[in-house]
């Protein structure tokens, strides 16, 4: 696979900018980020980087869930770890499992409770949460019961409470890992809709296409930064090489 320069699919003003200054992160003795430096701005911003490489590290540390053990992490010039209600206005965060973000039993609640939580009264709440059901078409889900839901719609929910909240910022970590195809590019579709910026962890570089920027990570280093293609075709053809050894076999990784 040869992935060509795109013209950028999405044309806004509104680029978010991430700026890293020497991030490290220890957790149990363990660096497992180290030394990431970087500023970018961009409303489309992909990470890539093998399993352990500290992606989905890095992801809590933009949505200001975590500080880092050392260095200075900024997105548009906010400390989101240590200011949490800018926090809740700057940045949402989709995770791969829905099972580990939906908390309320019914549709209605799952996305009023972080609308809630941004300081809008009940009734707000309650109103734009209908206004977000009915901008994806789906009003009729507006009392569905969470259980009953499939693992698609279980996303297209987070989804939706995410978008509701109307971040500047949202961030996907592996969001579509284990959907079939028709699920998860109907969800992209819906995505690439998203008015404010995205910053989208995936495996698969297909995913990462029509993004401005890529930032790929290994084993808790910035290997490479820069515009999508040239670094999606680096990264392919560096795990194509990887492929061909047995390094799965090394436990020190
Ligand atoms: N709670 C934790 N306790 C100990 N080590 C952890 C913890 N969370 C992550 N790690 C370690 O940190 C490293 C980076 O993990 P992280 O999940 O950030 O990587 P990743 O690039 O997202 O991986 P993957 O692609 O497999 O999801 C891994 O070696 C992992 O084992």
């Amino acid at each position: 696979m040869k992935i060509e320069r795109f013209p950028a699919e999405h044309e806004r003003n509104t680029g978010i900018t991430l700026s890293l200054a020497d991030v490290g992160f220890d957790l149990e003795g363990k660096t497992i980020l180290d030394g990431v430096s970087f500023e970018i701005s961009a409303t489309r911003i992909g990470i890539v980087g093998r399993n352990g490489s500290g992606k989905s590290t890095l992801a809590r540390l933009l949505a200001g869930l975590v500080s880092p053990t050392k260095g200075e992490l900024k997105i548009n010039g906010l400390d989101l770890a240590k200011d949490r209600k800018a926090a809740l206005a700057e940045v949402g965060i989709l995770f791969q499992n829905p099972d580990h973000q939906i908390i309320f039993p019914t549709v209605q609640e799952e996305i009023s409770f972080g609308l809630q939580q941004q300081g809008r009264s009940k009734r707000d709440a309650a109103d734009r949460t209908a206004a977000t059901l009915s901008e994806f078409e789906k009003s009729h889900w507006t009392t569905a019961h969470i259980n009953a839901l499939s693992q698609g719609q279980k996303h297209l929910v987070c989804m939706m409470a995410v978008v509701a909240m109307e971040p500047k910022l949202i961030i996907l970590d592996e969001p579509f890992t284990g959907l079939d195809l028709p699920t998860k590019t109907q969800l992209k579709r819906y995505l690439s809709r998203y008015q404010g910026g995205l910053v989208h962890i995936s495996h698969d570089p297909v995913d990462l296409l029509n993004y401005e920027k890529v930032i790929w990570l290994d084993q808790g280093q910035l290997i490479s930064l820069g515009d999508a293609a040239p670094i999606l075709n680096d990264y392919i053809e560096k795990m194509k090489r990887l492929g061909g050894l047995d390094d799965i076999s090394d436990l020190s990784r």
